[in-house]
C-alpha cells in the first residue's frame, strides 16, 4: 500500500489508488429477477486482509454508498472480529414469483427451514401475497418460519390489511411492512392482537435514529454493508438490544462472506439469518459459491477465481462507472 492514512475509527484508510489498483467490477446474471433487477453488478477489491465487496445498488447517492466503501474497508483491509459460530444457519429468499415457481425458488435453498417472502411488490395485491406465502407453507410444512419482507411499501391502512389476511399463514415476523417509525408504532398498536412480531430493516440502516427505531420493533436487521462494516454493525445490534438478524444485499460471495463474520461475532443469533442469497445468482466469483447447504452457509474468507473475474466482468463503460464511483465516493470518507 502507498499512502494508507488512518480513519476515524482508528482504522486503515486505504487511497484511492490502493483501491482502484485491484478493483475487478462483475455483472452476474440473476436466476430470477429481484427488487426490479436481473443483473447484480459488484466492485471487488483484494486489500491486505483478502477480498472484499463495494456493491452499493446503482441507484443509491454517494452519501449513502460511503458507508459501503467504509465496510468493504473494514473487512479488506482489517481482521474481522473472532467469530463464535463457524456456520451460519440462513433462511430461503423468495421474491415475488407466481406461487406456481416458489417450489423451484425453495428448491435452491437445501435445508433452509425459514423462508423470507417479498410481499408488497408494486402493483401485487394482498391475495397475491397470501397466495405466495401459501405456497411457501406447503412446501416447508407446519414446522417451517415464514417471514415476509414489505420493504416499506405499505401505508397503515394497507398494512393491517395485509398482517390480518396473512396472518392466519402463521409469520415469525413482518420486516418493515411501513416506512416510518410513527407507521410502525401506530401499526403494533392496531395489530397488537394477531401477535405479529415487527422488523425494522430501512429503518435502521437509513433513519436518523436507528435507537428510536429499534425501541419501535421487536427485532432489528442488521447488514454489514450499508450499516459501515462489521464493527460498526456489531456496535449497533449491541445497542440496540433487540434479537437482530444479519441480512445481505443480493452480495457475490466475497460480501456473503462479510455478512458470516458479523452474524459469526453476534453473542446471540436466535433467527436464521438472510445470507442464502447467491442462491439467486445464476453465477458467482468464486468456485464454491456460499449457497446454502444444509441450511447454512460456512464462516470464512472466499478468494475469486481468475476465471470467473474474467467470464463475468462488466463492460468497459461499467467499469469506467464504478471507477468513478469508488473516487467520489472514497473522497467523502477523508
Ligand atoms: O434477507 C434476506 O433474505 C435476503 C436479503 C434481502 O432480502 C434484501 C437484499 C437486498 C435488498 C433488500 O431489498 C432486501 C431486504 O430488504 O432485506
Ligand atoms: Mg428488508
Amino acid at each position: 500500500m502507498r499512502s494508507s492514512v488512518r480513519a476515524h475509527h482508528g482504522g486503515v484508510l486505504p487511497d484511492v489508488d490502493d483501491l482502484l489498483g485491484t478493483m475487478r467490477v462483475v455483472a452476474l446474471p440473476l436466476v430470477t429477477r429481484f427488487r426490479g433487477i436481473t443483473v447484480r453488478e459488484a466492485a471487488l477489491f483484494e486489500g491486505p486482509e483478502g477480498w472484499t465487496e463495494f456493491a452499493p445498488f446503482v441507484e443509491y447517492d454517494d452519501a449513502e454508498a460511503s458507508r459501503w466503501l467504509a465496510a468493504a474497508i473494514d473487512f479488506g483491509w482489517e481482521a474481522p472480529p473472532a467469530p463464535l459460530r463457524d456456520a451460519i444457519a440462513v433462511n430461503a429468499t423468495v421474491p415475488a414469483v407466481a406461487p406456481g415457481e416458489v417450489a423451484s425458488v425453495l428448491a435452491r435453498f437445501p435445508g433452509c427451514r425459514t423462508a423470507k417472502v417479498k410481499v408488497a411488490e408494486p402493483g401485487s395485491a394482498p391475495d397475491e401475497d397470501l397466495a405466495r406465502v401459501r405456497a411457501v407453507r406447503d412446501v416447508l410444512g407446519p414446522e417451517g418460519r415464514i417471514r415476509v419482507d414489505a420493504n416499506a411499501a405499505w401505508n397503515v391502512d394497507e398494512a393491517e390489511h395485509a398482517l390480518r389476511l396473512l396472518s392466519t399463514a402463521d409469520l415469525e415476523y413482518v420486516e418493515q411492512p411501513c416506512a416510518t417509525v410513527d407507521e410502525l408504532i401506530d401499526l403494533r398498536r392496531r395489530t397488537k392482537d394477531l401477535r405479529i412480531p415487527i422488523a425494522a430493516d430501512e429503518s435502521i440502516r437509513r433513519s436518523a435514529d436507528p435507537f428510536r427505531a429499534g425501541a419501535a420493533a421487536d427485532v432489528v436487521i442488521v447488514k454489514a454493508a450499508p450499516l459501515g462494516g462489521i464493527r460498526t454493525a456489531l456496535g449497533l445490534a449491541r445497542m440496540l438490544s433487540r434479537p437482530a438478524v444479519v441480512s445481505s444485499a443480493l452480495d457475490t460471495s466475497v460480501g456473503l462472506a462479510m455478512g458470516a463474520h458479523l452474524a459469526a461475532a453476534l453473542p446471540e443469533l436466535p433467527y436464521d439469518c438472510g445470507l442464502g442469497t447467491a442462491a439467486l445468482l445464476a453465477a458467482d466469483v468464486v468456485d464454491e459459491p456460499l449457497r446454502p447447504r444444509d441450511g447454512t452457509i460456512p464462516v470464512g474468507r472466499v478468494t475469486p477465481s481468475p476465471v470467473l473475474l474474467d467470464r463475468w466482468k462488466a463492460d468497459e463503460d461499467r467499469t469506467a462507472w464504478w471507477a468513478d464511483r469508488v473516487r467520489r465516493v472514497r473522497a467523502l470518507l477523508d
